[in-house]
């Protein structure tokens, strides 16, 4: 069943030297969660974040679930220290790691929430098998390492499909999109079964949170 439409601003897209204040901001302006894309050049061509800047967040108050998209390889190592930093759920590349349902099981006896990140061009096979390790299936719709791409329309049908495996399986699980997500495309990409929308360049791109956000919701 779909759940409640969460807006996600990734902080990828925020100044970084005002991280906490725009952060806050986005949150302000009524969005619901912060999505941390950690990068590591080496899984993606880009290095961003690790764990001290999500505990410096919750340092800073920020007290809205972080969403951990994890773009590293290995994962293992490091799913603790995000735990104890403050996240709330991490998710993870089924190809970053060697066994999966390890490192699923991992996330949730760290206490955090386990979602599973599929690329454009990967498969929603793996779902079938890790279905009950899960509380969000995330699915990109760009490569992952950049903000500001554009949306890859066949993210959609694959939206649908994941839609349908998800309700057929009467667990609670969020299917989320990330990538290119923006006021023109938001009404297609909610109406093909996402209920969390990750946005990056969207919202801190413009200097209209609230507007933009709005805008996301179809209001
Ligand atoms: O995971 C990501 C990139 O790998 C980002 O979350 C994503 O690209 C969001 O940025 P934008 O909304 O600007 O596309
Ligand atoms: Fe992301």
């Amino acid at each position: 069943m779909k759940q409640p439409l969460v807006i996600a601003p990734s902080i990828l897209s925020a100044d970084f030297a005002r991280l906490g204040e725009d952060t806050r901001g986005a949150l302000e302006a009524g969005a619901d969660w912060v999505h941390f894309d950690v990068m590591d050049n080496h899984y993606v061509p880009n290095l961003t974040i690790g764990p001290l800047v999500c505990q410096a967040l919750r340092d800073f108050g920020i007290t809205a679930p972080i969403d951990v998209h994890l773009m590293i390889e290995p994962v293992d190592r490091i799913i603790p220290d995000f735990a104890e930093a403050g996240a709330s759920v991490i998710s993870i590349h089924p190809e970053s790691t060697r066994h999966l349902d390890r490192s699923l099981s991992l996330i949730r006896e760290c206490g955090c929430k386990a979602g599973i990140v599929l690329n454009p061009a990967t498969p929603l096979d793996v779902l079938d098998w890790v279905s009950d390790k899960i509380d969000l299936v995330l699915l990109m719709s760009v490569n992952p390492g950049f903000g500001g791409q554009k949306f890859i329309p066949s993210a959609l049908t694959k939206l649908k499909q994941a839609r349908r495996i998800i309700d057929d399986s009467e667990l609670e699980i969020r299917l989320e999109i990330d990538g290119g997500v923006k006021p023109d495309n938001a009404a297609d990409i909610i109406a093909a079964g996402a209920d969390t929308l990750v946005a990056g360049s969207a919202i801190f791109g413009s200097n209209d949170y609230a507007g933009v956000i709005r805008a996301l919701r179809g209001h």
